[in-house]
């Protein structure tokens, strides 16, 4: 069954239980315990397969995820950050593959290209597009923290990360032995590896991006994997721990992280005029609309 789950979950709980299992000295009785959930892990995962694919779009240098659950008859699948210009390469991947998209979803409204999801819609009419209820944006379904996103048995964990953008969401593959091991974390641009999301428009606060991190991210177990929506230097994946001992920015104290984010002086996305407007609508503009058609004036 395919269903959009809105139990919220005491996610500080699911934290603290998670950075208690790596603490890094372990005594003996502890080791054991934690080969004997590993082993547990295996075991329940063995009959769940999840097939992911990172894909790129190299103008805007934007990650789109493929993830599907192919041990399930149906092979649900979902993208996460498509972009309109690869929406037929993802789609064709789709259909070889032979799975089946449900879902097309985004992290937040981005500034610098336009969303694929509302264009995925207008070719495969069944998907649902899905985004966060703080973004304010048009879209099938609306997400908060705790939700729950199935594809087939396998499933994502929305937390809210604002900070970027005051909608900004982070889904996590699920909490579970049955569910992929390591977790891995599409953080949008909340954290980019070695770097993270600017803060100087929509909604964008500093304090509020360090937080996020903090919070909904380093609280996740080390060895999670951290896919994010765009690399400009040819990084492909990090780590939890990685970016809580590397990350050039939020490895600093929070006064020092504002005052880095206060100077980074990046000119403003090229496309966010076109952006930003198209993809509170799900990148489309109302189709009842008709485009005007400036030679005729
Ligand atoms: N040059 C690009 C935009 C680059 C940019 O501003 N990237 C954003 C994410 S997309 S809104 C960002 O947060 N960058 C952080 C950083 O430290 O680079 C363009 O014109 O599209």
């Amino acid at each position: 069954m395919l269903r959009i789950h809105t139990l919220r979950l005491p996610l500080s709980n699911l934290s603290l239980f998670s950075s208690q299992a790596q603490k890094p000295r372990l005594n003996n009785n502890y080791r054991t315990m934690m080969s004997y959930t590993k082993a547990a892990s295996s075991q329940a995962f063995k009959d769940k397969k999840l097939l992911f694919r990172q894909l790129f779009e190299k103008d805007s240098s934007t990650y789109t995820y493929l993830l599907a659950d192919v041990a399930h008859p149906d092979k649900p699948a979902l993208l996460i950050d498509p972009v309109d210009k690869t929406v037929d390469r993802d789609l064709s991947l789709v259909k070889e593959l032979g799975l089946k998209l449900i879902y097309a979803i985004n992290t937040h409204v981005h500034a610098d290209h336009v969303t694929g999801t509302g264009l995925i819609k207008t070719k495969v009419p069944s998907v649902k597009s899905i985004i966060s209820k703080a973004s304010k944006s048009k879209a099938d379904l609306h997400i908060e923290a705790g939700d729950k996103i199935h594809f087939g048995d396998l499933f994502l964990e929305v937390r809210a990360t604002p900070g970027h953008t005051l909608g900004c969401v982070t889904y996590v593959t699920g909490d579970g032995s049955d569910q992929p091991q390591p977790r891995m974390a599409f953080t949008g641009d909340a954290l980019l590896i070695r770097g993270c999301g600017r803060t100087d428009f929509q909604g964008g606060s500093a304090h509020q991006l360090y937080q996020s991190v903090h919070s909904q991210i380093f609280s996740l177990p080390k060895e999670t994997l951290i896919y994010p929506a765009h690399d400009y230097r040819g990084f492909t994946v990090s780590t939890v721990g990685e970016e809580m001992q590397y990350n050039p920015r939020l490895t600093k104290d929070e006064e020092m992280f504002k005052s880095i984010m206060e100077n980074l002086n990046l000119p403003y996305p090229k496309m966010i005029d076109i952006a930003v407007p198209s993809n509170m609508v799900c990148g489309l503009q109302d189709l009842s609309v008709k485009p005007v058609d400036a030679s005729s004036n």
